[in-house]
């Protein structure tokens, strides 16, 4: 059974050269933990977005979002404000941001919706101890994991079946980032919550994750099972961010990508990769990005991955 399923999702913004999503496809079971991964301006909250029918202001979208049995992008007025307060919550990078500074913790859960001994419950189901005293605490009294704690006890209160984190924990040191995850990890083996996990990080999501999906310039470049993506990339730009991200303890070199992607202002043809790439040839200058399936069932977009199937490579 499939939770989320976003199907050739396309997003145009007026005046941009080119679409900000390409026929992004990306699905997320019930108790899946799915790790989305890509440089800054790779469209990965614009994809995250779309599940809660969040678009940039003036876009248009085509394609197809559908959350277990609601068509998303049909989705209007108050049908639409209780699909975004319901079973999609969204957990973003700030806990500070989300919270009132003068508010105690106990009102931001019962604004939620949580009675005064749910939020105590919803407290210690995100590992705080003590909740009783913790819902008379203000923010500043707590550390940035405990808030980021009381943010995902927040968004569990309306009981959602998909939680969108969306750099949840960028912001934390690495103890503190390590224990958040296993906490979401936790909820969604208990709640049977799907996981959305974007991160810039692909030694992170690879850890993490069930599967991941690689985003390049708005489109999903791979797509694989967590550990086969670790231990084989597939596409050069997988490869490229695996070299220049340092992994926990490991102090070799980092390689960084030569150049920079290509921003909505610029036009290509072929792999918008191909500029960057070090294995490009000259026929990825025309080629028109395909999928191409690989033989453990995911996918990588690139025309010099082996087929398996019958796809045409150009
Ligand atoms: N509201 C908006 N108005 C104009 N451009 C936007 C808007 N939202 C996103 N974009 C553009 O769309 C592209 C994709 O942005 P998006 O935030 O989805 O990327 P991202 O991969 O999540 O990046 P980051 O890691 O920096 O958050 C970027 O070029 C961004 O500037």
């Amino acid at each position: 059974m499939t939770l989320l399923d976003i199907k050739d999702l396309t997003v145009r913004l007026p005046g941009a050269a080119r679409p900000v999503l390409d026929s992004v496809s990306l699905r997320v079971a019930p108790g899946e933990v799915v790790g989305l991964v890509g440089e800054s301006g790779s469209g990965k909250s614009t994809t995250a977005k779309a599940a809660i029918g969040l678009f940039p202001p003036g876009a248009s979208a085509s394609g197809s979002v559908r959350f277990a049995d609601t068509d998303v992008l049909t989705l209007t007025g108050e049908r639409l404000r209780a699909h975004r307060a319901g079973p999609v919550a969204m957990v973003h990078q700030d806990p500070r941001a989300a919270l009132n500074p003068v508010r105690r913790i106990g009102d931001f859960l019962t604004e939620r919706g949580a009675s005064r001994a749910r939020a105590a419950e919803l407290l210690e189901a995100v590992g705080l101890t003590s909740p009783a005293q913790r819902l008379r605490q203000r923010p500043h009294e707590l550390s940035g994991g405990m808030l980021q704690r009381v943010v995902i006890a927040g968004a569990l209160a309306a009981e959602p079946r998909l939680l969108l984190a969306d750099e949840a924990t960028s912001a934390l040191d690495v103890t503190t980032q390590a224990e958040i995850l296993a906490l979401l990890r936790t909820l969604r083996a208990t709640r049977d919550l799907g996981l959305l996990l974007i991160t810039h990080d692909l030694h992170l999501a690879a850890a993490y994750c069930d599967r991941v999906y690689v985003m390049y310039a708005g489109r999903v470049v791979e797509e694989r099972a967590a550990d086969a993506l670790f231990a084989s990339p597939a596409h050069p730009y997988t490869k490229g961010l695996l070299a220049c991200s340092p992994t926990l303890g490991e102090s070799g070199p980092l390689r960084p990508i030569p150049g920079r992607p290509p921003s909505l202002t610029d036009t290509f043809t072929g792999c918008p990769f191909v500029a960057r790439c070090g294995a490009a040839e000259e026929a990825c200058e025309t080629w028109t990005p395909l999928e191409v399936p690989l033989e453990d069932g995911g996918s990588a977009t690139c025309r010099a991955v082996p087929v398996v199937d019958e796809v045409h490579q150009g």
